[in-house]
C-alpha cells in the first residue's frame, strides 16, 4: 500500500473525523485502529461519564425533592443497573463511530497496531506489512497517568478506563485528583451513594479555572457529603482491600477506603510509537509538538486530538483533525484558533469556559478591559428552579468585543456555545444584548450581565444631563401643540 494520500493512526474522535472527511473528499485514505473504533469519548470518557452523571443527578433530585415542595425519597441504587443504562447509551451511539460508517465514507479501516519505522512509513504489528502514505495523521490519544505514589499501583486502582466495569458501589471511594475527571466522577459516585473522599494536591479544585470556580464546586461537593481535601497529596497506599491511604498537607493522616479512583491527569500515548524514526518531536510533557496548522516537526506528518496535549476535549480533537486533514491533503494553510474554543465540566452546577479569563484580559489591557458579571441569584430562571449557585462573567477588549466568558450554572455547557460563536466572529457585547433571548432561560445570565454593564456605562448622570433638557423640550412642545 504505497499510493495512499493519507494514513490515519488511531480511530478515536480525531481519527474518525479525519478518515470520514478525507474519504468523503475522494482521497485514498486508510485508518489503523488497534482496539474498537470510537476511542475514549465513546468507551471510557464523555459518553459513559455523562450517562452516569444523568443517573446520579436524578438520584440527588429524588433525595432533595423537598427543595421544590415534594416528599424526598432515598433512591435505591443498584450500580449494575446504572451501568446497564451507561452501556445502552454507548450501544445507541456506537453505529456513528463504527468501521462500517468509515468505509461507507470511502476510507479503508485496518484493525491492527501501527508503529512508525521511518518518515511516513508505518509497520502493522499483526499483519507485518509496512504502509507508506503521502501524509500521516497521528491521533492515538492519551491514557490515564498513574501518579508515582508508593503502593498505589498495587491497590487495584480504578481509572476512567476501568471504572465502567464496576457492578457494585464501593461503600467508600477515595478519588485522587480534583480536575474534571475527579470532580465529575467524585460527585456522581457520592450522589449514587458512595462515601467519597476527594484529595487534590493543588489549593483548590479545577485549578485551571478562576479560584472562585473551584471554591464553589468544593462547597457544593461538601454540601453533598463529599470530604473534599484540597492542598493535600496522596503519599502512600497500604493494606489489602480495604486500603489505607496516607495523605500529607492541610489535614495529614490516614484515610481508609474500599477503592481508589485515580484521576490524576492524562499522558499522551507517544511511547513506543516509533516517533523518533518518523522524525516527530515531542514537547517537554511528552505530547506531539504541533503548530497552528497541526503540522508536526516531520514533513507530511500531522497530529490531532489528545496526543497533542492541547485542550484535550472531544470537540477540539474533531476540529483539529478536520483542519489537519484539509491542510495535509490539499497543502492548505488553515489555522486552528483556540480563543473561541469552549469547554464544559459537567459537575452540578456545570462550569463552561471560553477565551480569556478576567485576569488575563486585565494583564493585556489593564483597566481598559471590560469585565462584567451577574450572579444566578439575579436570574429569574435560576430563582424559579431554586438553583442559584453560580454566575456568568464576560470579558471584552477595550472596543467592547467579547474575548472570554465563564458560565457556572445548570446548562452552562449549552449557554457557552453562543458566546463562543460571538467571539469567533469578533462580535461586541452590545450584539449579544440586542439579540432577543427567550425568557426565562439560563442564557439570560450572560445577556443580563451585559445589561448590567451597559446600564453602568450608559445610564449615568452625564447621559441624564443630555436627555433631561431634550425630554423637557419635547414635553413643552407637546403642551403647545
Ligand atoms: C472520564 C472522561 C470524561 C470526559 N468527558 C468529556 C466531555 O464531556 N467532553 C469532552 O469534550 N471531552 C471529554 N473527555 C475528553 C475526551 O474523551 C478526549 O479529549 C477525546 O476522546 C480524545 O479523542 P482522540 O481522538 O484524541 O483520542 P482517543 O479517543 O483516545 O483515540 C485514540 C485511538 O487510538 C488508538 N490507538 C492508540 N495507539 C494506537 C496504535 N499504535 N495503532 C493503532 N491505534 C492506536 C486507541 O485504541 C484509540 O482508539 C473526557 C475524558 C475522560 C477521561
Ligand atoms: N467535561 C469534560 O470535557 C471533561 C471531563 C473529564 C475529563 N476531561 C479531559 O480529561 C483531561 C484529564 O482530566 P483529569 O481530571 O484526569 O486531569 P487534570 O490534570 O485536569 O487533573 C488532575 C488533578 O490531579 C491532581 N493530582 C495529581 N497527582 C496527585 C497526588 N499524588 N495527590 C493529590 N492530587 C494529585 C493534580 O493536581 C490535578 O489537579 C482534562 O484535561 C479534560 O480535558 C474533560
Amino acid at each position: 500500500m504505497t499510493d495512499l494520500d493519507l494514513l490515519v493512526l488511531g480511530g478515536g474522535t480525531a481519527g474518525l473525523v479525519s478518515a470520514v472527511v478525507a474519504g468523503g473528499l475522494g482521497a485514498r485514505v486508510a485508518l489503523v485502529e488497534r482496539d474498537r473504533t470510537g476511542g475514549e469519548c465513546l468507551w471510557t470518557g464523555c459518553v459513559p461519564s455523562k450517562a452516569l452523571i444523568e443517573a446520579a443527578d436524578l438520584a440527588q433530585r429524588m433525595r432533595r425533592a423537598d427543595r421544590v415542595g415534594l416528599t424526598p425519597v432515598e433512591p435505591e441504587v443498584d450500580l449494575a443497573d446504572v451501568m446497564a443504562h451507561v452501556r445502552a447509551a454507548q450501544r445507541a451511539i456506537e453505529p456513528h463511530d463504527a468501521p462500517e460508517r468509515v468505509r461507507a465514507a470511502g476510507a479503508e479501516v485496518i484493525s491492527d497496531e501501527a508503529t512508525f519505522v521511518g518518515p511516513r512509513r508505518v509497520r502493522l504489528a499483526a499483519d507485518g506489512r509496512e504502509v507508506t502514505a503521502r501524509c500521516v495523521l497521528v491521533s492515538v490519544g492519551s491514557e490515564p497517568a498513574m501518579p508515582p505514589v508508593p503502593g498505589l499501583a498495587d491497590a487495584d486502582p480504578l481509572t476512567s478506563d476501568t471504572v465502567w466495569g464496576l457492578t457494585t458501589l464501593p461503600p467508600r471511594l477515595l478519588v485522587l485528583g480534583g480536575g474534571p475527571v475527579g470532580c465529575e466522577l467524585g460527585q456522581a459516585f457520592a450522589r449514587l451513594g458512595s462515601e467519597v473522599t476527594l484529595v487534590e494536591r493543588a489549593p483548590r479544585l479545577l485549578a485551571r479555572e478562576d479560584p472562585e470556580v473551584g471554591e464553589l464546586i468544593a462547597a457544593r461537593l461538601r454540601d453533598e457529603g463529599v470530604d473534599v481535601r484540597t492542598g493535600t497529596a496522596l503519599t502512600e497506599v497500604t493494606g489489602g482491600g480495604p486500603w489505607r491511604a496516607r495523605v500529607e498537607g492541610a489535614r495529614p493522616g490516614r484515610i481508609d477506603t474500599d477503592r481508589v479512583l485515580v484521576a490524576g491527569g492524562r499522558r499522551p500515548r507517544t511511547a513506543g510509537l516509533g516517533l523518533r524514526a518518523a522524525g516527530v518531536a515531542l514537547t517537554d510533557r511528552g505530547a506531539i509538538r504541533v503548530d497552528a496548522r497541526m503540522r508536526t516537526s516531520a514533513p507530511g506528518v500531522y497530529a490531532a486530538g489528545d496526543v497533542t496535549g492541547v485542550l484535550p476535549f472531544t470537540h477540539v480533537a474533531a476540529h483539529q483533525a478536520a483542519t489537519a486533514t484539509l491542510n495535509a491533503l490539499f497543502l492548505l494553510p488553515r489555522h486552528v484558533r483556540y480563543l473561541s474554543m469552549p469547554y464544559a465540566v459537567f459537575t452540578d452546577p456545570e462550569v463552561a469556559r471560553v477565551g480569556l479569563g478576567a485576569s488575563q484580559a486585565r494583564n493585556r489591557w489593564g483597566g481598559r478591559a471590560v469585565v462584567t458579571r451577574l450572579d444566578l441569584a439575579e436570574v429569574d430562571r435560576a430563582v424559579a428552579a431554586g438553583r442559584t449557585d453560580g454566575w456568568a462573567s464576560l470579558v471584552a477588549d477595550p472596543a467592547g468585543r467579547l474575548v472570554g466568558a465563564t458560565v457556572v450554572a445548570p446548562a452552562a455547557g449549552e449557554v457557552i456555545g453562543e458566546l463562543a460563536a460571538l467571539i469567533a466572529r469578533r462580535g461586541r457585547l452590545t450584539e449579544l444584548y440586542r439579540t432577543v433571548h427567550p425568557y426565562p432561560t439560563y442564557a439570560l445570565a450572560a445577556v443580563d450581565a451585559v445589561g448590567e454593564h451597559l446600564q453602568r456605562r450608559l445610564l449615568t448622570p452625564a447621559t441624564r444631563r443630555l436627555t433631561r433638557p431634550l425630554l423637557t423640550a419635547l414635553r413643552a412642545a407637546a403642551r403647545t401643540s
